[in-house]
This record gives C-alpha cells, structure tokens and sequence, in this order.
C-alpha cells in the first residue's frame, strides 16, 4: 500500500445508505552534565516546555498542501437541476480530475464498471526538484510519455435489475463524456451523439438503446471472452496481492511471476461457466465449459428455498447441513469409511441422494440444507471438470473468477478442495481478487492508447478509500468528490455500523478427512451481503514510482517484518491503533484550528479508520497481504481523506525550532573530538534523538516528563553500548579502517530520515556533515507526505538552510546541492574554506507512510541510488518495522531505537528503549 496518490472524495451514497435506514525503564535526569557525549546540552527557555508543544498554528503559518492532493475547482460551479432542492447535485465544470473512460460489463444479475479518472500532470516549480532533477540527470526525455498521467481506476458494480441507478450514476459523475466534452455540461444527451462507451456481456446487446436514450452514447461491443481475458491477463500482471488460494479458511496470496504466467485455466463462473485455456495475451482458446453454473445454483436454490436473492441463498448456506438431503458415504456404509478407494463416511455419495429414499416432500427441508446442499454440489462439480480440462492441457494453475464466487468463503474451499482432491495436488485452484470486474476491465482495455499495458506493478497502488465501491443506491451530491457527503455516508455507516464492521468470530476450520467438510466452517454466522464492497480499492496509476534499485533480491524482498497475518500480532496492533486513535483525532483537530468542521471529519476519520480496522480483523487479507506497514499506512491515508493534512504540523514545528537552537553548541563540542569519538557520538546521537516520535504510546507518555531538551539529554545519557544489536565495530572500521590502512570514503550515502526535531536536526543533520566532510555526498530521502511527525522532503530545505547558518561545510554542502542560495545565508562558522564542497541533496521517497516499502519509491528516489554506494536506514518504521531484513548490493546501516515492548521482545530479544545498529557490507570489495 505504499506511494503518493491520494484519493479524491467521493460522493458515493448508494445501497449501503440504504441499509443505513433501515514500562518502561527512562527517568528524565535533570543535572545537566556538561560533556556533549554524554551530557546535557542547554536546556532552552520555558516556551520549550513539553505542555505548550500543543499550541496553535502561528499566525501567518501557511498549510502545506501536497502536490498529489486533488484540489477543487470550484469556479464556474453551478446547481444543476432545482436549486430549491435539499441537497442539489453542484456541476464543477472546471474540475481538472476529469473522467476519460468508462467501461461496463452488463451481466444478466450484475452491471460492472470500471472507470478511470485522471489528474493533470502536477508540474512543479519548487527549485529542489529542478536541481535534484539536473543533478541526477534525471530528464523527462528518459521517461515515456504515458497517456495516463497519475489516475485511478475505479470499480463500482450494480444490481442489473437497477439499471436505472446504475445510469443515474454514470450521469451525474459525468462518466459518458470523455475529455473536453466534460466541461461542457449539459443535460441534453443529444450533446453526447458522438461518444461511444465500451461494453460486454449480454446487456450491452440488451441495453444499447436505453443507454443512446438517456445517456445519448452507444455501447461499442466487445467480445465476452476476450474481455475476460484481458482483465485476468492484465490484474495477473500489474497487482501484486490478486491471485490467493483458499484452503480450509485460510486465504494465501501467491506471487505470481509474469514472465511465467502462460498457460493457465481461467474459469469463469457466472451463469454458466467457461473455462478458457489462456496462452498469452490475447491468445486464448474457450477449451470447455457447463450449464451447471451461477444460474443453476440461484434458480433451482429459488425455487427450493423462495430466497428473494443470490447473497440471501448463499447466506441461508451458512447454517445447512447438507448431510440430512445428501447421500453419503456413511449411509451407505453403515456409518463407515469406504477406505479400499480412499472414501471417507462423510464423503458425498450422492447430492440430494436422500431425497429419493426419506419419504418427506419439500417442506420438510430445511432451506439452509437445501442451499449448502446445492453450493457443494455445484461447486464440487465445476471444480472437478475444471481439473479434469487442466488435466487434458496439462496445466498446473487454475483461476477461478466472476461473480458466483463474491468473496465467499466456503465456496472457494469447496472449489479448492475438489481441485486439491481429484489432482492428488498436482493443480492449484486460485481465485481472483476482483473477480466481478474481469470484463469490465477487459473492456476497458480494449480503448486505444490508455497507456496501462505498459504500466507494471511497482505503479500501481490501491487504496481503500471509505464509501468507494458499491452497488446501487440514490446518488446524491456533486459529480466530483465531496466531503461532506462522504462524512454523512460515513455517519450513516457506522450507525447501521456493526453488521457491516464489526468483527465475524471465526470459526476453526474443521473437516473430516477425504470426504469434505462437515458444514461450512470457513465464516461464522452471517454473510455480509457487500461481501466484496470493501475487498476492492481505487487502483492508482502512478508511473512516476520505482523499484529501489538497490535492493539486493526485489523478488525475495519483503517489507514487512511484522506480518499481520499472525492472528495475535494483528489483534495486538489493532488494540495499539484503536487506543492512539483518540488522542490522534484531538491532534488532527487542533491542526485543523479545532473548529466544527474540524471536529466533524475528525469524528468520520475515527469512524473510518476503526471500520477499516474492524474488517481486516474480521479478514486480513481482504486488502491484500497485511502487514504492520499496511495499517500504519492505511491510518495516514485515512487522514487525508478526510482532509487532514498534517496533523502534527504545530509540533514538528516546535520541535525543530528547540532543536536548532541547540545544533550550534552540539556541532561545536563534536569537532573538538578525535574522529573516532565523534564517530561514536554521531552514531549515539542519531539513536538518542529517535526517541521523538508521536506514534508511540510509550513515548508520548515520557513527553509529559520534561521538555524537548530534558528528554534528548535523558536519551543520550542512557546510550549503554553494547546495544541490543552493535555492529558499530564494522562500521567504524568500514569508515576510518583498520592497522593502518585507510579506506576511500563512500561516493554518495542515502539517509533515510525519519522524525522531526531533535531526530533531524540533533541526530542525522551532523551525521550527514560528517560523511559531507569526509568528501561523500549525501543524500537527505524523506517523506513526500507527512506521517505522524515524520519530517517531509518539503519541510527539510528550510530545516537545512537553518542549520547552515552555523555551519559551513553544510551550507557550502547545501549550496552545491541547490538546497540554499548563497545570499540566504549569513554563516557565523569559523571554518571557512572556499574549496567546493560535494553536495547535499533532499530526494522525496514517494510515500506518506512512517515505513518505507522498497518496491514503489520515487523515480528521483531510485535516480540517486544509482550511485550510492552506502545507505542509512534510521527509524522505527522504516528499518524495524519495514526493512530489517531486507538485504541491499550497497553497505547499509539500519539505526533505530525499539519504542514498543512487545516488538522489542519479539524482534531482537530485548526490552523497550534498546537500541539497534544493524550494518551489513555490500558483497563487493572497497580494498
Ligand atoms: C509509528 C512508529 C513506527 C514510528 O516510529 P519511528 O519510525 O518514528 O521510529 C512507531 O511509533 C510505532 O510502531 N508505534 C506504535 C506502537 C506503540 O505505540 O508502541
Ligand atoms: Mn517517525
């Protein structure tokens, strides 16, 4: 879940508003000892008291809006329709997020669509960028030009049999005309004569004159299969987390290598089922398929049972025990195994066998055996011709995709089981996560020049924005994303709230041998009936991002080194997010001036963020492999979508104004120490200045003991080596040598940095001018998007510039990185030498995230590492909780110090406050 795009609100208000109506060991130490290496640097004057770091926004302050942030243009906006209407649909003709596709996949139950919405290409004039830009040779003319420019694929579905909602929605987001026509509003849908929407599937035969009729567009057809096709093609490829098997409750996503993708089975199963051998793209061959599909379990489970839907059959399933309607094994065995042919007592002789025999009419059914008795039956039956077509071609993996599946547990662990059990394991049944929208992104593909064949996984992100994806329902409000609407929905939401958010027990899984499950053991109680609503993000088109090139293995790499799917791991960080959250809505308030508004996104942010929590315990994979990252990400994301942009804006701000006022003193006792020393304190001071940080419960509580300058006095103090994990020796020696021998100083160093203040400014600010004095250039990589009190890639020039004040070699360092002008700088350092310095850079990571995930990082992130031949991870989040093992082909330094208990115990064995420098050389000789 890592990258820059932020999502865009949006107005969405449909079925679901429906349903709405219905220890630690640290003591501050205050003598303040006069030695810099161990002692206290002076303690600032009272307005650096920890009580006032709360204060409000100075006058004047300007609120750093992101470049990535979707802004509104509201000129020339206007109230389409009544304007004596409650809440009037507003046109924003202006808006640059124009929509430039849609394309729609009209089945006989379900209306897909896949749309895409775009964002101009965010030129920038800030002068960091150009000189990074010129200084790393990055040109625009080494990039292709993609159609698509930073967008968002988005994937809504709806009930055919409301078609009318369906085109109510396509008509007030615009989503019929493409481009400049979009600006032109107009009710008249002789406007839109000229536009031509892709579609496939029968309705688009069916439908094709209501749509020229009210929307004014026509339907340009595209075949079912090849549509079908190119979507599984195309999500196999470009999404990381979309393939997953699914066994005895347990979903696994499998990596899927692209250059070993061909040939697969891809099976649909909607009505009928297909079952396509796919060779490449576009080379495919529908090899079989049966009658007995989707259609067959609905209808027959209709009539048997009157449901009044497919989800409510399916949920009725849940509590069946088809073992009073089916024949087995055991009946006719008299209760035993038949193990000469490796049957099970359970096995199911026969569907619906007993029926013949037990002297009952219908009514003596239950129908939630009934319906679990047709469910296994048919998917037993499609998993086994299914096999049994891989076997005819001789292919190993099996993709199950459309709508019959929807999310359902118990269903893909009968497909699976029948796969697993007639292939003796040999084959694999796999299922997909967008599933539904196959088609409808095949059709998509189908436009011309959309620029997303080319666009690989590394640029693509999905978000999980509240609200998105859903089916049907009254649309209210603006075309384009609005806010309010989105906190009413989230309001209404969590008010119908627990059926939808909270937890499902789940059940252990449970089978008896060969023959199968007992009873669907895979959820318990209630099947949500937007199953797969919030399995399906907005998918981000962002070609700027990269593959870090460092990494030493990108296909072994894995970010996270806390994972998620531990179920206690998971409950634990859930229980550690859920009681930060008030405390950081109080924060996010005051950010935002404490007023009502303020007040009242704060509230749909904790709403939000504890429904996103709520689900992925209830399933934690329902976005994909979950990681800490992923959680930690995902509460930052929620906070911008509910436009908060930097919560701990004031804080940072304080902060770093204490920190710098004390750097002079600190750099001042650091050159009067041998180079040995110095290197020790940088290192010690680096590890000591990261205990400021605001995602930490443990920290946050030592902040109300003493003040900025206490406790970074506090911290060093304690620095005891050897620290939990030491490999200061090989660094040292790495940096100064050993016996005599003196080795080259690195090219360019990449410091990952982390936290705001005393962390930046007392930590690694010096510990880059140290590497800046050894003739190493160095490169500052920060956030792009503020995360707890992370400093940004914005923030750092004027933190820097600052610095330089007092120091020459970072201002003339500065200066040759195109960070500072000259005439910006009044230097009060005594060293003054004219030599030309290497330079100091600040590159964005392309996150807004406190952790890193090295597979999507910023194209100028990734052009600076093509040089550096030392990297300098520091921070919890970016080289405990991500990183910590990830190997790289550069030396590379992870420095950070454990402020959580339980990670400490579980990662280096030790406690909290314990300290880890973790150096590992690159596998190339420097001698
Ligand atoms: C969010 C963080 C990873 C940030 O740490 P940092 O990278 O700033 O060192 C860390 O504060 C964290 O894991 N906090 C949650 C756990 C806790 O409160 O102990
Ligand atoms: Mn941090």
């Amino acid at each position: 879940m890592a990258g820059l795009p932020v999502e865009p609100l949006l107005e969405i208000d449909g079925k679901n508003e429906e349903k709405v109506e219905d220890n630690n060991d640290i003591y501050i130490n205050d003598n303040n000892k006069q030695s810099i290496s161990k002692g206290a640097l002076p303690v600032r004057e009272e307005s650096d008291q920890v009580g006032e770091r709360e204060m409000a926004l100075p006058p004047g302050s300007s609120i750093h809006r992101s470049g990535s942030r979707p802004q509104l243009d509201l000129s020339k906006a206007a109230i389409q329709g009544n304007p004596e209407e409650r809440d009037p649909t507003i046109l924003l003709p202006n808006q640059s997020d124009d929509i430039s596709h849609l394309a729609l996949d009209i089945g006989g139950s379900l209306i897909k669509l896949v749309y895409f919405s775009r964002h101009e290409d965010q030129s920038t004039d800030d002068t960091r960028k150009k000189t990074v830009k010129e200084r790393l040779g990055i040109s625009n003319g080494n990039r292709r030009s993609y159609p698509i420019l930073g967008g968002r694929l988005h994937f809504v579905k709806f009930e055919t049999s409301k078609i009318n909602e369906c085109l109510d929605f396509i008509s007030s987001k615009q989503l019929h005309c493409s481009g400049i026509e979009c600006h032109h509003w107009t009710s008249d849908s002789t406007a839109n004569r000229n536009t031509v929407i892709k579609a496939t599937g029968g309705g688009a035969f069916k439908f094709a004159d209501l749509f020229k009729q009210r929307l004014g567009v026509s339907l340009d057809k595209e075949d079912e299969m090849d549509c079908l096709v190119a979507g599984a093609n195309f999500l196999l490829k470009a999404i990381r987390h979309e393939a997953f098997t699914h066994m005895e409750g347990q979903k696994e996503f499998v990596q899927i290598d692209h250059n070993d993708l061909f040939p697969y089975l891809l099976v649909n199963i909607g009505s009928g089922v297909s079952m396509i051998k796919v060779d490449g793209d576009g080379k495919f061959q529908r090899v079989s398929g049966t009658n007995v599909g989707g259609g067959t379990y609905w209808g027959l489970g209709r009539l048997l049972t009157k449901c009044k839907s497919f989800d409510e059959l399916l949920e009725l399933s849940q509590k069946g025990d088809n073992s009073t309607i089916d024949m087995l094994v055991g009946d006719i065995y008299g209760g035993m195994d038949y193990s000469k042919i490796g049957l099970s007592a359970s096995t199911i002789a026969s569907s619906f066998g007993k029926a013949i025999s037990d002297n009952k009419e219908l009514k003596d059914y239950r129908p939630e055996d009934i319906s679990l008795s047709l469910l296994r039956m048919i998917s037993y039956n499609i998993g086994q011709i299914s096999y049994l077509n891989a076997l005819r071609f001789g292919l190993k993996r099996i993709f199950f995709g459309g709508f019959f599946i929807r999310g359902h547990a118990y269903t893909m662990d009968t497909i699976s089981f029948a796969v697993q059990f007639w292939s003796k394991g040999d084959a694999q049944a796999m299922f997909l996560r967008h599933e539904g929208f196959l088609g409808a992104l095949g059709a998509f593909m189908s436009y011309e020049k959309h620029g997303l064949d080319d666009l690989r996984v590394h640029q693509l992100v999905e978000r999980f924005p509240m609200g998105a994806p859903y089916t049907g329902g009254k649309i209210h409000g603006p075309p384009l994303g609005d806010l309010n609407e989105k906190i009413s929905w989230m309001e209404k939401f969590v008010l119908k709230g627990t059926e939808i958010t909270a937890p499902v027990p789940m059940a252990p899984p449970g089978t008896t041998g060969l023959g199968g499950f007992e009873v669907p053991s895979s959820k318990g109680g209630t099947l949500r009936s937007d199953a797969s609503a919030l399995n399906v993000g907005v998918l981000h088109l962002v070609p700027s991002l990269d593959v870090f090139p460092l990494l030493a293995d990108p296909k072994m790499y894995e970010p996270n080194t806390v994972d998620l799917s531990d179920h206690n791991e998971l409950e634990y960080w859930f229980m550690v997010l859920s009681e930060q959250l008030p405390d950081l809505v109080d924060k996010a308030v005051a950010s935002e001036g404490g007023t009502d508004d303020a007040k009242r996104r704060g509230d749909a942010f904790a709403r939000a963020f504890s429904a996103h929590l709520a689900r992925l315990m209830e399933e934690p994979a329902a976005y994909g492999k979950l990681g800490l990252a992923n959680l930690l990400e995902l509460r930052e994301e929620c906070l911008r979508e509910f436009h908060f942009v930097d919560a701990y804006r004031s804080i940072k701000q304080r902060e770093n104004e204490a920190s710098l006022a004390v750097l002079p003193d600190l750099l001042v006792e650091l050159d009067r120490m041998s180079e040995e020393a110095r290197l020790l304190t940088l290192i010690e001071g680096v590890l000591a200045a990261n205990i400021f940080d605001w995602g930490s419960r443990a920290c946050v509580d030592l902040y109300h003991k003493g003040t900025i300058i206490e406790i970074y006095t506090m911290s060093r103090n304690k620095m005891q080596r050897p620290w939990r994990v030491d490999d200061f020796d090989l660094f040292k020696e790495r940096m100064l040598g050993s016996g005599g021998k003196k080795p080259p100083p690195h090219k360019r160093a990449l410091l990952f940095v982390d936290n705001s203040g005393a962390d930046i400014v007392l930590g690694m600010l010096p510990l880059a001018r140290e590497l800046l004095r050894r003739g190493t250039e160095v490169v500052l990589v920060a956030n792009s998007l503020p995360a707890i009190n992370d400093v940004t890639a914005m923030e750092l020039p004027d933190i820097v510039a600052e610095a330089a004040k007092h120091c020459d070699i970072l201002r003339r360092a500065a200066e040759a990185g195109g960070l500072i002008v000259d005439a910006m700088v009044n230097t009060l350092d005594s060293c003054k030498e004219n030599s030309a310095s290497v330079p100091l850079m600040v590159v964005e990571n392309g996150c807004g995230s406190p952790c890193i995930d090295l597979r999507q990082v910023s194209s100028e992130l990734a052009a600076a590492a093509k040089d550096a031949d030392l990297i300098i991870l520091e921070g919890m989040g970016r080289s405990l909780h991500t990183n910590f093992n990830a190997r790289f082909k550069c030396d590379a330094l992870k420095l950070a110090m454990v402020k959580n208990q339980r990670l400490a115990e579980k990662l280096i064995k030790g406690k909290i406050y314990d300290c880890v420098c973790r150096y590992e050389a690159a596998q190339v000789e420097w001698l």
